[in-house]
């Protein structure tokens, strides 16, 4: 049997400043086809020219991807400010509604940073525009210069909930992360469960309660060396079984 198709949610890029893209981070592909034993589909996020219910049909699951666009305040009632920084009203048109249809059908996803914050929004949650403004936030962003070592390098501790899913699944009730981003969970959307936190308080680790599905995203980048790091296998894993089981379920 083939392996399950994972749609990989793209970005969009100006390549050399000039070429429109649609592309993925290779660390995702290698992350999907090396870890989860899935077959890597980057999606063009685009609503002209894919549509939610197509991917539902050829996907089997979606790793949705970290971007440096933010969600749109709109999408959960506030007006844009200078703090929101840069959009992708395109990938927002997608992502949404396509993660509200996979909590529904028990289709499973793996949310990463941007698509970690898609998913509390997706459920109706809110967004801080810049925690490191905030009291007690360490500032979560990468160096804004620097080797991709560098700014992927592991800066704090992620806290599980004692007994929670990710707890279950990783073995331990501590894990270390690297940290990209500068937005984070203001208030968690309906059926949310934050159960990972840096020492700060910044929410890391969520699930959807009570979904028939994988639903687990974090707000780290599991898919830097993601076949040498354990946690990362171990997510990565877990996710492309779930995509098996819906595959299979599927038949
Ligand atoms: N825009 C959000 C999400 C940050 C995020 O996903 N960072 C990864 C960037 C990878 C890239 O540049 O493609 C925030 O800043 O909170």
């Amino acid at each position: 049997m083939s392996r399950p198709v994972i749609g990989i949610i793209g970005n969009s890029y100006l390549l050399n400043d000039q070429y429109p893209t649609h592309a993925g981070g290779t660390m995702n592909s290698e992350a999907i086809s090396q870890v989860s034993n899935c077959l890597p589909l980057i999606v063009p996020s685009h609503p002209d020219l894919v549509c939610v219910n197509e991917l539902l049909e050829v996907c089997d699951g979606f790793l949705f991807t970290g971007g440096r666009p933010n969600v749109h305040p709109e999408e959960y009632g506030e007006d844009a400010t200078d703090a929101h920084g840069e959009f992708d009203r395109c990938r927002d048109a997608i992502t949404l509604p396509l993660i509200r249809a996979c909590v529904e059908r028990g289709q499973p996803f793996f949310g990463i940073c941007r698509g970690f914050q898609e998913v509390n929004v997706a459920m109706g949650g809110t967004l801080y525009p810049e925690i490191r403004e905030l009291p007690g936030r360490m500032n979560h962003r990468m160096p804004p210069d620097g080797t991709l070592e560098e700014k992927f390098e592991i800066r704090h501790n992620v806290h599980f909930d004692e007994g929670g899913v990710f707890h279950h699944l990783l073995g331990s009730t501590c894990v270390r992360t690297n940290t990209l981003h500068g937005q984070g969970i203001k208030t968690a959307g309906s059926r949310v469960v934050i159960e990972g936190q840096a020492d700060d308080g910044t929410p890391e680790a969520i699930h959807i309660q009570d979904a028939p599905g994988f639903t687990l995203s974090v707000q780290w980048h599991p898919e830097y060396k993601a076949v040498e790091d354990p946690v990362s296998r171990v997510l990565f894993t877990a996710f492309g079984d779930a995509a098996r089981d819906w595959k299979t379920s599927r038949v």
